[in-house]
């Protein structure tokens, strides 16, 4: 069964809105590398999707790895988490590759945010380094790299969830 329930940052709970540029996300994604470029090398890179396939692409240019598998979860429907579901775990070859502990492996995703998605995937692999571009308080200690912190009641607002449109003056109101 679905327990849906929306989290304390999403938009209809008065969330506060982080709005993230294709730019921003670009060179948060890069800031992280330099991190993650002090900490492996690694011998292949995990995303988690959906969100993470996009830091994932980039931080895999940026340390120059090839080797990209998948862990397919699902949760949110739009802002209401329900019960996390695996739709495809870690390939053979690459948890061989992680000595089957996830040792070498990197997991990226785009945010933890009660970090119900990065203690699931943790399990699978608990010896691989976990980097999430953002960050709230609930999930940071699930993550061992991550660049910007955001405040619980937030809610990011990622480039490819989002598309240019007008806003109203703030003095007539806009938020
Ligand atoms: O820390 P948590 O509370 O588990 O939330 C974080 C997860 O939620 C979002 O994914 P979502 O399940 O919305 O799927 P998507 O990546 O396919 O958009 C986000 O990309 C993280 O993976
Ligand atoms: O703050 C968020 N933004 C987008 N997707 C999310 N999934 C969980 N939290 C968030
Ligand atoms: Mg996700």
């Amino acid at each position: 069964m679905v327990n849906n329930h929306s989290e304390p940052g999403a938009p209809e709970r008065g969330g506060k809105p982080f709005p993230v540029s294709w730019d921003q996300f670009h060179r948060d994604c890069r800031a992280l590398t330099w991190r993650l470029n002090e900490v492996g090398p690694f011998h292949a890179i995990i995303a988690i999707t959906r969100g993470g396939l996009v830091p994932a692409a980039i931080v895999a240019r940026e340390l120059g790895l090839r080797v990209i598998d998948t862990v397919c979860v699902a949760s949110y429907d739009h802002d209401q988490q329900g019960e996390l579901r695996v739709l495809k775990g870690v390939s053979a070859d690459i948890a061989k590759l992680g000595g089957g502990t996830g040792k070498g492996l990197l997991i990226v995703d785009d945010l933890v945010d009660t970090g119900k998605t990065g203690r699931l995937v943790r399990e699978m692999l608990p010896d691989a380094h976990f980097a999430a571009v953002y960050a709230k308080p609930q999930g940071r200690p699930l993550v061992d790299t991550f660049i910007t912190e955001v405040s619980q009641d937030t809610w990011i607002h990622f480039p490819w969830d989002t598309a240019l449109s007008f806003q109203p003056p703030i003095r007539d109101g806009a938020g």
